[in-house]
């Protein structure tokens, strides 16, 4: 199957000035992307994320055609994104947090007749698309407000019913879900996770929101210093970070010293001795409890899987050093 987005090399250099002295300025280069290639398959949800200032944010403008890159070759749709934009723009649907592609002084309702206009888009697809939009994202109750009186979670449900209206092949998403009430999340979560699901977008979303991604994202690339660090399943990043599902224990008793199950590492006992947290390396959970019984005092368990957090914050706290600094 031919790739929807193909990048190699992908580099882009910022020009600044920087004080150099009381008077002096000078030109310092900022690599924003150094060297970034990219494969998604139609239908992928991807995740990409990294660090402040990684470099996610300007990978997505020039995937999206908004930048020019100063190096390498990109692909999307089979289109080059600056050169064949406005064709471009009628295969993609761009969601930017800090950008609206809606009418400010309109109510969303006429937005969406507006972008029918601009995107020609026939009347049956646009009304079939706006029916799904509405049930799921639960639009109607605003539908008719002006943009500039909408919530932050009504207009972000605005935007990405906007940015879909035209049927695009791919959807990008920067930050969907910032500054979102817990219960916008939960709606923009669900429906894009439905979208996704459903298989005719593909999906590729920044956002330092991680349960967005252990939601919605089956394939997460990690970008630190303009560079891929990690591009994989997010059971790879667990694997490669030695992240274990941990069985934690209340016992009535301390455990008793020699204890020992085959391939489970007693990893933490708590203060009382009566808490007792096993990293599960290679047995079983049942293996573990089985013993655990045998002693008769076992009060309580839960099984813990590995927090995706804990392996995001050891892959940023191990990030090489800025190439770009010194
Ligand atoms: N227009 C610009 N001019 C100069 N430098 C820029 C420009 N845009 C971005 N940069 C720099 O490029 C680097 C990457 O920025 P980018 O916005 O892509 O990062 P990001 O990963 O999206 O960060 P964040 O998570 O904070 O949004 C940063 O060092 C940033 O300061």
């Amino acid at each position: 199957m031919a790739a929807v987005i193909e990048a190699r090399g992908l580099r882009k250099d910022f020009t600044v000035r920087v004080r150099a002295g009381r008077l002096r300025r000078e030109k310092r280069i900022v690599p924003a992307v150094a060297g970034v290639d990219l494969c998604v398959q139609p239908g992928e949800m991807l995740g990409y994320i990294g660090p402040n200032g990684a470099g996610k944010s300007t990978t997505l403008k020039m995937l999206t055609g908004v930048l020019t890159p100063s190096a390498g070759q990109v692909s999307v749709c089979g289109l080059t994104p600056v050169p064949q934009r406005t064709r471009l723009a009628l295969r993609i649907g761009v969601v930017f947090g800090q950008r609206s592609q809606l009418w400010w002084d309109l109510p969303l309702r006429e937005s969406f007749a507006l972008l029918r206009h601009v995107y020609r888009v026939p009347v049956a697809d646009h009304a079939a698309r706006l029916r799904r939009c509405r049930a799921l994202l639960d639009l109607d109750e605003f539908l008719d407000t002006p943009v500039r009186q909408l919530s932050l979670g009504q207009r972000m449900r605005g935007e990405l019913t906007a940015a879909l209206l035209h049927g695009p092949e791919v959807l990008f998403l920067d930050e969907p879900t910032i500054g979102l009430d817990v219960t916008s999340k939960r709606a923009v979560r669900s429906f894009l996770a439905e979208l996704g699901a459903a298989g005719d977008v593909t999906l590729v979303l920044t956002t330092h929101d991680l349960a967005d991604i252990e939601r919605l994202c089956h394939r997460l690339v990690v970008i630190d210093h303009g560079r891929v660090v990690h591009d994989g399943t997010i059971d790879a990043l667990h694997t490669r970070y030695g992240s274990r599902r941990r069985l934690v224990a209340d016992l009535d008793a301390p455990l008793p010293p020699g204890f020992a199950v085959d391939g489970a590492a007693v990893s933490a006992v708590e203060a009382d001795g009566h808490r007792v947290s096993f990293a599960l390396e290679s047995a079983s959970a049942g293996a573990v409890v089985a013993a655990l019984t045998a002693l008769g005092s076992l009060r309580d368990l839960s099984l813990v899987e590995p927090d995706i957090e804990d392996v995001v914050a050891r892959l940023y706290r191990d990030r090489p050093p800025d190439p770009a600094a010194g």
